[in-house]
């Protein structure tokens, strides 16, 4: 087991943060962890890293506990958008001080992304914009190789372009040299290619988790005259409906293995990630507090 988390709690200054939190990841991939703001995805993931103690609950890495646990933690990259360096150390700096930690390290990868993401050995952090400083973090945890990388949205000041060239290469490492990669991100739209799997949280509970392979069979959107529709989403868990003129589009989600093929009025559309997500974890307004 990659990595288990059992019915983890967890209360900063008399707010709990995670509640009865378990999450199971067996095989390698690359999973999306989304949830709104404050939903403790960070906080999950530090606890991952053995950053942060639970309250109760058990967290294991690899088959072990993480915390103050050096053959576990070297197997952990995990990468987040603060400022981890003193800023007065140089790009090159930083990159030694870094691999040691790393038993996979990819010296050849890492020169080869700092020449992509133009960023010179000699520039201090303090001279980096915030963009070229989240290109050379992704860019660590890509060499890093570690077979858990967790990525907490790294990607702040980075320009759509490249955003999509560090995933681009992210994917290209992955399919090389698959591991496990934990993305935790609010651009779901331009990352939904890169994942196998998710992991959504909300207020602290994990909400659902899914391969993404499956959600495209067991979530539908369909587009047609009302009643028909409505008759197609009386079958299963009604997302969202909403009405354009003459027509009505629904979003319904179906249990494993019982999608019902919509009748041929109905025209059916892809669901991307993002709006599953965004119907989903609405339509839970009410029942998780
Ligand atoms: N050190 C702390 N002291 C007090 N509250 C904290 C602390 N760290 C986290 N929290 C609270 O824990 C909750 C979860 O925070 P967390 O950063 O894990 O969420 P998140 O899902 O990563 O959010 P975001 O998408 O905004 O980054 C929030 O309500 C936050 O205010």
């Amino acid at each position: 087991m990659i990595i288990s988390c059992e019915n983890v709690t967890k209360t900063v200054k008399g707010e709990p943060i995670l509640k009865d939190f378990s999450w199971q990841v067996e095989s390698p991939g690359i999973y999306a962890v989304l949830g709104p703001n404050g939903a403790g995805k960070t906080t999950m993931m530090q606890i991952l890293a053995g950053l942060t103690l639970v309250d109760s609950g058990t967290v294991n890495v690899h088959g072990e506990s993480p915390i103050e646990n050096e053959q576990v933690l070297s197997n952990i990259c995990f990468i987040q958008e603060s400022d981890n360096f003193k800023p007065t150390l140089t790009v090159g700096e930083v990159v030694k001080i870094v691999q040691p930690f790393y038993p996979n390290w990819k010296q050849d990868l890492i020169e080869a992304l700092l020449e992509r993401f133009q960023l010179p050995k000699k520039r201090k952090l303090n001279q980096l914009s915030k963009g070229m400083a989240s290109a050379l973090n992704m860019s660590i945890g890509i060499a890093s190789r570690a077979p858990l990388t967790i990525f907490d949205e790294p990607y702040i000041g980075m320009d759509a372009g490249a955003r999509k060239q560090i995933y681009q290469v992210l994917l290209e490492d992955y399919m090389e040299h698959p591991r496990t990669i934990l993305f935790s991100t609010h651009f779901i739209d331009e990352t939904e290619n890169l994942f196998e799997s998710v992991c959504m949280l909300k207020s602290g509970r994990k909400v659902f988790e899914e391969k993404i392979s499956s959600l495209h069979e067991r979530v539908k959107r369909v587009r047609g005259e009302e009643q028909a529709v409505r008759a197609y989403a009386k079958l299963g868990q009604l997302l969202h409906i909403s009405d354009f003129f003459e027509e009505t589009t629904a979003i319904v989600m179906f249990s494993e293995g019982e999608t019902p093929t919509p009748s041929p009025e109905l025209q059916e559309e892809p669901v991307s990630l993002q709006d599953f997500y965004i119907h989903f974890t609405d339509s839970l307004k009410e029942e998780v507090q």
